[in-house]
Protein backbone atom coordinates (compact mmCIF):
# COMPACT_ATOMS: atom_id res chain seq x y z
CA UNK A 1 0.00 0.00 0.00
CA UNK A 2 0.63 3.53 -0.16
CA UNK A 3 -0.58 6.76 0.46
CA UNK A 4 0.23 10.55 -0.52
CA UNK A 5 -1.67 14.38 1.09
CA UNK A 6 -0.88 17.45 1.40
CA UNK A 7 1.39 19.50 4.02
CA UNK A 8 -0.76 22.85 4.43
CA UNK A 9 1.21 25.93 5.90
CA UNK A 10 -1.64 27.08 8.92
CA UNK A 11 -0.26 30.89 8.31
CA UNK A 12 1.70 32.74 6.42
CA UNK A 13 4.75 32.09 8.26
CA UNK A 14 4.43 27.84 8.08
CA UNK A 15 4.14 27.96 11.72
CA UNK A 16 2.96 24.46 11.63
CA UNK A 17 1.40 22.58 8.68
CA UNK A 18 -1.92 20.48 8.53
CA UNK A 19 -2.87 17.20 6.55
CA UNK A 20 -6.01 16.17 5.88
CA UNK A 21 -6.82 12.82 7.45
CA UNK A 22 -10.57 10.89 8.06
CA UNK A 23 -11.65 9.36 10.82
CA UNK A 24 -14.64 6.53 11.30
CA UNK A 25 -17.26 5.69 9.44
CA UNK A 26 -18.78 7.75 7.58
CA UNK A 27 -15.29 9.36 7.34
CA UNK A 28 -14.93 12.61 9.45
CA UNK A 29 -12.40 14.29 8.21
CA UNK A 30 -9.72 16.80 10.42
CA UNK A 31 -6.53 18.81 10.00
CA UNK A 32 -3.71 17.47 11.68
CA UNK A 33 -0.04 17.90 12.09
CA UNK A 34 1.89 15.18 11.09
CA UNK A 35 4.73 15.78 13.84
CA UNK A 36 8.27 13.43 13.80
CA UNK A 37 8.72 15.08 17.69
CA UNK A 38 6.03 12.98 19.33
CA UNK A 39 4.13 9.74 18.69
CA UNK A 40 0.73 10.47 20.07
CA UNK A 41 -2.24 10.52 17.63
CA UNK A 42 -4.59 12.90 19.10
CA UNK A 43 -7.60 14.72 18.21
CA UNK A 44 -10.18 17.96 18.76
CA UNK A 45 -12.98 15.74 19.87
CA UNK A 46 -16.90 15.33 21.00
CA UNK A 47 -15.57 15.53 25.14
CA UNK A 48 -13.15 18.47 24.35
CA UNK A 49 -15.25 21.22 26.74
CA UNK A 50 -16.63 23.35 24.37
CA UNK A 51 -14.78 26.41 26.02
CA UNK A 52 -11.59 24.96 24.74
CA UNK A 53 -12.46 24.58 21.20
CA UNK A 54 -13.03 27.15 18.72
CA UNK A 55 -13.30 26.83 14.97
CA UNK A 56 -11.55 23.39 15.35
CA UNK A 57 -12.88 20.17 13.24
CA UNK A 58 -13.57 17.55 16.12
CA UNK A 59 -13.80 13.73 16.28
CA UNK A 60 -17.37 12.39 17.32
CA UNK A 61 -17.05 8.97 18.46
CA UNK A 62 -20.80 8.38 19.16
CA UNK A 63 -21.44 9.23 15.03
CA UNK A 64 -18.82 6.85 14.21
CA UNK A 65 -19.99 2.66 13.75
CA UNK A 66 -16.71 1.64 13.67
CA UNK A 67 -14.96 3.38 16.87
CA UNK A 68 -14.49 1.74 20.18
CA UNK A 69 -13.44 2.99 23.53
CA UNK A 70 -10.03 1.60 24.47
CA UNK A 71 -11.79 1.18 28.04
CA UNK A 72 -9.63 1.99 31.19
CA UNK A 73 -6.76 3.96 28.92
CA UNK A 74 -5.86 7.43 29.08
CA UNK A 75 -3.14 9.53 27.80
CA UNK A 76 -1.03 13.09 28.69
CA UNK A 77 1.13 14.66 26.90
CA UNK A 78 3.56 18.05 26.76
CA UNK A 79 5.44 19.51 24.56
CA UNK A 80 8.67 20.93 24.23
CA UNK A 81 6.72 24.61 23.75
CA UNK A 82 5.16 24.04 27.01
CA UNK A 83 1.45 23.13 25.28
CA UNK A 84 -0.33 20.51 26.14
CA UNK A 85 -3.14 17.59 26.22
CA UNK A 86 -4.74 14.67 27.84
CA UNK A 87 -8.04 12.41 27.41
CA UNK A 88 -9.47 9.09 26.63
CA UNK A 89 -9.03 6.60 23.89
CA UNK A 90 -10.86 5.29 21.13
CA UNK A 91 -9.80 2.90 17.72
CA UNK A 92 -11.64 3.76 14.69
CA UNK A 93 -10.44 3.56 11.40
CA UNK A 94 -7.85 6.36 10.29
CA UNK A 95 -6.64 6.99 6.90
CA UNK A 96 -4.24 9.40 5.52
CA UNK A 97 -3.79 10.14 1.36
CA UNK A 98 -5.22 7.00 0.49
CA UNK A 99 -3.98 5.11 3.36
CA UNK A 100 -6.42 3.46 5.81
CA UNK A 101 -5.03 1.46 9.19
CA UNK A 102 -8.41 -0.03 10.98
CA UNK A 103 -8.15 0.09 14.45
CA UNK A 104 -5.89 2.76 15.12
CA UNK A 105 -5.25 4.75 18.53
CA UNK A 106 -7.02 7.82 18.29
CA UNK A 107 -6.47 10.13 21.38
CA UNK A 108 -9.67 11.92 22.29
CA UNK A 109 -8.87 15.27 23.96
CA UNK A 110 -10.49 15.89 27.00
CA UNK A 111 -8.31 19.05 27.93
CA UNK A 112 -6.63 20.92 25.76
CA UNK A 113 -3.62 23.77 26.64
CA UNK A 114 -4.52 27.66 25.45
CA UNK A 115 -2.10 27.77 22.46
CA UNK A 116 -4.50 24.98 20.86
CA UNK A 117 -7.23 26.06 21.79
CA UNK A 118 -5.97 29.37 19.62
CA UNK A 119 -4.76 27.57 17.17
CA UNK A 120 -7.87 27.37 14.92
CA UNK A 121 -6.88 25.77 12.00
CA UNK A 122 -5.00 22.97 13.87
CA UNK A 123 -7.26 19.96 14.98
CA UNK A 124 -4.74 17.73 16.47
CA UNK A 125 -1.23 16.25 16.28
CA UNK A 126 -0.20 12.90 14.29
CA UNK A 127 2.75 11.75 16.16
CA UNK A 128 5.45 9.90 13.41
CA UNK A 129 8.18 9.49 16.11
CA UNK A 130 8.67 5.54 17.19
CA UNK A 131 6.12 4.48 19.48
CA UNK A 132 8.05 4.10 22.55
CA UNK A 133 7.32 7.74 23.22
CA UNK A 134 3.73 7.17 23.31
CA UNK A 135 1.93 8.15 26.42
CA UNK A 136 -1.37 6.26 27.00
CA UNK A 137 -1.40 4.10 29.82
CA UNK A 138 -1.56 1.48 30.89
CA UNK A 139 -0.92 -0.23 27.62
CA UNK A 140 1.25 2.22 25.09
CA UNK A 141 -0.05 2.56 21.40
CA UNK A 142 1.42 2.24 18.01
CA UNK A 143 1.91 5.35 15.61
CA UNK A 144 -0.38 5.38 12.32
CA UNK A 145 3.37 4.14 10.73
CA UNK A 146 3.76 2.03 12.71
CA UNK A 147 0.44 0.04 12.18
CA UNK A 148 0.60 0.70 8.57
CA UNK A 149 4.32 -0.44 7.92
CA UNK A 150 3.37 -4.40 7.30
CA UNK A 151 1.38 -3.00 4.25
CA UNK A 152 3.60 -0.46 3.26
CA UNK A 153 5.50 -1.23 -0.28
CA UNK A 154 8.38 0.00 1.34
CA UNK A 155 8.72 0.85 4.58
CA UNK A 156 9.29 4.76 4.41
CA UNK A 157 7.22 7.92 4.95
CA UNK A 158 8.42 10.98 3.08
CA UNK A 159 8.21 15.13 4.38
CA UNK A 160 8.46 17.48 1.31
CA UNK A 161 7.65 20.76 3.42
CA UNK A 162 7.67 23.94 1.35
CA UNK A 163 8.01 27.71 2.17
CA UNK A 164 4.96 29.48 1.95
CA UNK A 165 3.63 26.54 -0.11
CA UNK A 166 1.95 23.61 0.41
CA UNK A 167 4.06 20.46 0.17
CA UNK A 168 3.13 16.38 0.70
CA UNK A 169 3.45 13.67 3.01
CA UNK A 170 4.32 10.20 0.89
CA UNK A 171 3.42 6.50 2.54
CA UNK A 172 5.23 3.47 1.20
CA UNK A 173 7.62 4.97 -1.59
CA UNK A 174 9.71 7.62 -2.37
CA UNK A 175 8.79 9.60 -5.26
CA UNK A 176 11.92 10.33 -7.42
CA UNK A 177 9.63 13.29 -9.17
CA UNK A 178 10.41 15.23 -6.06
CA UNK A 179 14.01 15.43 -5.39
CA UNK A 180 16.86 16.02 -7.84
CA UNK A 181 20.40 13.82 -7.28
CA UNK A 182 21.45 11.22 -4.55
CA UNK A 183 19.74 11.02 -1.36
CA UNK A 184 22.04 10.87 1.72
CA UNK A 185 21.30 8.89 4.52
CA UNK A 186 22.97 8.48 8.20
CA UNK A 187 22.23 6.12 10.83
CA UNK A 188 19.27 7.07 13.26
CA UNK A 189 19.60 6.53 16.92
CA UNK A 190 16.04 5.51 17.92
CA UNK A 191 16.12 5.68 21.79
CA UNK A 192 14.24 7.16 23.47
CA UNK A 193 12.10 7.89 20.40
CA UNK A 194 13.32 10.27 18.37
CA UNK A 195 14.36 10.88 15.08
CA UNK A 196 17.79 11.43 16.42
CA UNK A 197 20.80 11.67 13.89
CA UNK A 198 23.64 13.92 13.56
CA UNK A 199 24.72 16.63 11.24
CA UNK A 200 28.46 16.35 9.51
CA UNK A 201 28.85 19.92 10.37
CA UNK A 202 27.26 23.77 8.65
CA UNK A 203 28.79 26.68 7.22
CA UNK A 204 27.55 30.59 7.21
CA UNK A 205 26.97 32.39 3.72
CA UNK A 206 29.81 31.60 1.60
CA UNK A 207 32.19 30.52 4.73
CA UNK A 208 33.99 27.75 5.13
CA UNK A 209 32.27 24.52 5.97
CA UNK A 210 32.97 23.67 9.87
CA UNK A 211 32.99 20.09 10.14
CA UNK A 212 31.48 18.65 13.44
CA UNK A 213 28.98 16.25 14.68
CA UNK A 214 25.82 17.70 15.54
CA UNK A 215 23.50 15.41 17.37
CA UNK A 216 19.34 16.78 17.08
CA UNK A 217 16.60 15.43 16.11
CA UNK A 218 14.16 16.30 13.17
CA UNK A 219 11.06 17.15 14.06
CA UNK A 220 8.12 18.72 11.45
CA UNK A 221 6.06 19.88 14.30
CA UNK A 222 8.75 22.18 15.30
CA UNK A 223 8.57 25.18 13.60
CA UNK A 224 13.02 26.84 13.91
CA UNK A 225 15.80 25.39 13.73
CA UNK A 226 17.82 25.10 17.37
CA UNK A 227 21.38 24.84 17.40
CA UNK A 228 24.53 24.90 19.64
CA UNK A 229 24.56 28.91 20.58
CA UNK A 230 28.34 28.78 19.01
CA UNK A 231 26.89 28.37 15.68
CA UNK A 232 24.22 30.62 16.46
CA UNK A 233 25.87 33.67 17.20
CA UNK A 234 28.48 32.59 14.77
CA UNK A 235 25.66 33.35 12.27
CA UNK A 236 23.80 36.27 13.64
CA UNK A 237 27.21 38.25 14.18
CA UNK A 238 26.96 38.36 10.52
CA UNK A 239 23.83 40.02 10.40
CA UNK A 240 23.76 44.04 11.16
CA UNK A 241 22.10 45.20 14.55
CA UNK A 242 21.15 41.61 15.52
CA UNK A 243 20.88 40.72 19.10
CA UNK A 244 19.96 38.07 21.43
CA UNK A 245 16.73 39.87 22.88
CA UNK A 246 15.72 38.36 26.72
CA UNK A 247 12.74 40.43 25.88
CA UNK A 248 11.63 38.45 22.46
CA UNK A 249 13.23 35.12 23.74
CA UNK A 250 15.66 35.07 21.22
CA UNK A 251 17.96 36.65 18.13
CA UNK A 252 15.81 39.29 16.83
CA UNK A 253 17.41 41.79 13.55
CA UNK A 254 16.07 44.66 11.93
CA UNK A 255 13.38 43.54 8.80
CA UNK A 256 15.64 45.53 6.33
CA UNK A 257 19.26 43.26 7.41
CA UNK A 258 20.87 40.81 4.72
CA UNK A 259 20.68 37.77 6.10
CA UNK A 260 23.32 34.85 5.07
CA UNK A 261 22.44 31.64 4.18
CA UNK A 262 23.01 28.64 6.55
CA UNK A 263 24.29 25.23 5.38
CA UNK A 264 23.83 21.88 7.59
CA UNK A 265 26.06 18.41 6.39
CA UNK A 266 24.36 15.20 6.36
CA UNK A 267 27.83 12.74 5.78
CA UNK A 268 29.39 14.32 2.58
CA UNK A 269 26.11 16.11 1.32
CA UNK A 270 25.48 19.84 1.94
CA UNK A 271 22.00 21.53 1.97
CA UNK A 272 21.60 25.06 2.13
CA UNK A 273 18.81 27.32 4.14
CA UNK A 274 17.53 30.74 1.81
CA UNK A 275 18.62 33.40 4.23
CA UNK A 276 14.26 33.87 3.50
CA UNK A 277 13.71 30.72 5.53
CA UNK A 278 15.74 32.74 8.67
CA UNK A 279 14.16 35.79 7.61
CA UNK A 280 11.26 34.33 10.11
CA UNK A 281 8.67 36.75 11.15
CA UNK A 282 7.93 40.56 12.05
CA UNK A 283 7.69 40.53 16.01
CA UNK A 284 4.74 42.63 15.27
CA UNK A 285 2.32 42.68 12.37
CA UNK A 286 3.96 46.72 11.97
CA UNK A 287 7.27 46.21 13.30
CA UNK A 288 10.63 46.90 11.27
CA UNK A 289 12.62 44.50 13.90
CA UNK A 290 11.97 40.52 13.02
CA UNK A 291 12.89 37.30 14.76
CA UNK A 292 15.22 34.61 13.46
CA UNK A 293 14.48 30.95 11.86
CA UNK A 294 17.54 30.26 13.56
CA UNK A 295 17.58 29.95 17.62
CA UNK A 296 19.78 28.68 20.30
CA UNK A 297 19.00 25.42 21.71
CA UNK A 298 20.51 25.80 24.73
CA UNK A 299 17.38 26.00 26.75
CA UNK A 300 15.94 22.65 25.23
CA UNK A 301 18.74 20.62 26.30
CA UNK A 302 18.60 18.65 22.36
CA UNK A 303 19.16 20.24 19.11
CA UNK A 304 16.00 20.31 16.84
CA UNK A 305 16.07 20.15 13.10
CA UNK A 306 12.67 22.11 12.72
CA UNK A 307 10.54 23.16 9.44
CA UNK A 308 13.15 25.79 8.65
CA UNK A 309 15.72 23.08 7.97
CA UNK A 310 13.36 20.41 6.60
CA UNK A 311 12.34 22.63 4.34
CA UNK A 312 15.37 22.87 2.59
CA UNK A 313 15.21 19.52 1.44
CA UNK A 314 13.42 16.29 0.63
CA UNK A 315 13.57 13.83 3.80
CA UNK A 316 13.23 10.27 3.70
CA UNK A 317 12.16 8.96 7.14
CA UNK A 318 13.10 5.25 7.12
CA UNK A 319 11.57 2.22 9.54
CA UNK A 320 14.14 -0.03 7.88
CA UNK A 321 16.44 -2.15 10.93
CA UNK A 322 18.19 0.18 11.81
CA UNK A 323 16.01 3.04 11.06
CA UNK A 324 17.54 5.51 8.97
CA UNK A 325 17.07 9.12 8.05
CA UNK A 326 17.98 10.25 4.30
CA UNK A 327 18.12 13.76 2.64
CA UNK A 328 18.05 15.03 -0.81
CA UNK A 329 18.41 18.21 -2.69
CA UNK A 330 14.82 19.24 -4.69
C1 LIG B 1 2.44 20.86 19.48
C2 LIG B 1 3.89 20.71 19.33
C3 LIG B 1 4.58 19.67 18.67
C4 LIG B 1 5.93 19.96 18.80
C5 LIG B 1 7.11 19.21 18.27
N1 LIG B 1 7.07 17.84 18.48
N2 LIG B 1 6.03 21.11 19.53
C6 LIG B 1 7.24 21.82 19.90
N3 LIG B 1 4.78 21.58 19.84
Amino acid sequence: DTGSAAAIPINEVDIAYVTPVTIGTPPQTLMLDLDTGSSDLWVFSSLTPSNQVRGQEIYSPTKSSTSKLLSGHTWSIRYGDGSGSRGTVYTDNFTIGGLEVKSQAVQAALEVSSSFTQEQSLDGLVGLGFSALNTVRPSSQLTFFDNARPNLDEEVFTADLKYHATGSYDFGFIDSKKYAGNITYTTVQQSPGYWTHSLSGYSVGSGAFQASQISGISDTGTTLLYLPTAIVTAYYRQVQGAQNSQYYGGYVFPCSSTLPTFTFGIEGARFTIPASYINYTRISPTSTTCYGGLQSSSGLGINIFGDVALKAAFVVFSGTNPPRIGFAIK
